[in-house]
């Protein structure tokens, strides 16, 4: 079905936008089938339609019933309010995609009972094809549900199938990871600057290195604490290093970081367990 499948997006920010950027470059959709709809900001989707020429609907309830694929793109807090005035739209034979961090599949069929919900959890890294994405199936999902969803996230990079005790986690780790190599991409940068590089050696630098880095991870399979160690010659530089990044507990911090992460899904999933 997926040529013709609609999709109705409910919330237009960025993870809407990384979705249907996949969906369009990947021919998955065309962009008549992708209807989005906002809460405030006219302009955004002005801008998201002058953009991929997807549909601005003027009669919003029609475009939410019309689809055979609902996605939530809003977040979490917003998420009671919006099933509130979205679920009368709703109906046996659709679909629901949520990306929102920490809401369980559970939460959405208590307000949309016997509607397939799909939980994913993506990263931004979809806006050009590489996302990391996890999805789990509510009770009502079936394999063909769930096969349909992974054509969607495939659609914008790679999937995998989770239980759904495991989707914290995965927001912890994959969900918000990108913006921890961010931070380690400016750390390298500004490293590189006050030493002396200019600001364009220093950024290349860095994106060669990171990406190099990722590649020889993808590429020759081997842990990464191997390739660790075939940089490290014994009282060489990179040992000097690694030694003061243990010091400061780098890697304490970065497996503190993704628990800490996973927490605040947990949290978002505990506030939001009243009806909405
Ligand atoms: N940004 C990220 O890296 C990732 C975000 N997510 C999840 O994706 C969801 C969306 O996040 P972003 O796109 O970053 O947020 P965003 O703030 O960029 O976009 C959310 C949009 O939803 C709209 N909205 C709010 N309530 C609405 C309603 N009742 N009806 C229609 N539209 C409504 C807002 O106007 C806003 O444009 C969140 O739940 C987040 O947990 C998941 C994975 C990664
Ligand atoms: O920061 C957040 O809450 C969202 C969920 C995963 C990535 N960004």
């Amino acid at each position: 079905m997926s040529q013709q499948e609609r999709f109705c997006f409910i919330g237009a920010g960025s993870m809407a936008e990384a979705i249907l950027c996949g969906l369009l470059h990947s021919s998955h959709t065309p962009a008549e089938n992708i209807h989005l709809i906002n809460r405030q900001s006219k302009e955004r989707l002005w801008h998201l339609q002058k953009c991929y020429n997807v549909v601005i609907p003027e009669d919003k309830e029609q475009a939410v019933t019309n689809a055979d694929t609902v996605v939530f793109a809003v977040k979490p807090k917003d998420i009671p309010q919006a099933l509130q005035l979205w679920r009368p739209s709703i109906h046996k034979g659709q679909k629901v995609i949520s990306v929102a961090a920490g809401i369980s599949t559970s939460f959405f069929e208590q307000h949309l009972p016997e509607i397939p919900v799909i939980r994913a959890m993506p990263n931004t890294s979809g806006t050009i094809g590489r996302s990391a994405t996890a999805i789990c199936g509510g009770t009502h999902a079936t394999p063909e549900d769930l096969e349909a969803a992974r054509d969607v996230f495939s659609a914008i990079g790679s999937v995998v199938q989770v239980e759904e005790k495991d989707m914290d986690t995965v927001t912890g780790l994959s969900g918000s990871g990108p913006a921890y190599i961010y931070y380690l991409a400016e750390a390298l940068e500004q490293a590189g600057v006050t030493a002396g590089l200019t600001h364009q050696v220093a950024r290349h630098l860095t994106l060669q290195t990171l990406l190099g880095a990722a590649h020889m991870l993808l590429e020759t399979g081997e842990d990464p604490a191997e390739l660790r160690r075939k940089v490290t010659s014994p009282g060489g530089t990179t040992m000097a290093g690694i030694n003061t990044l243990a010091n400061h507990g780098f890697h304490k911090a970065l497996i503190e970081a993704v628990h800490s992460a996973k927490q605040r899904s947990e949290e978002l999933a505990h506030h939001f367990t009243d009806t909405p």
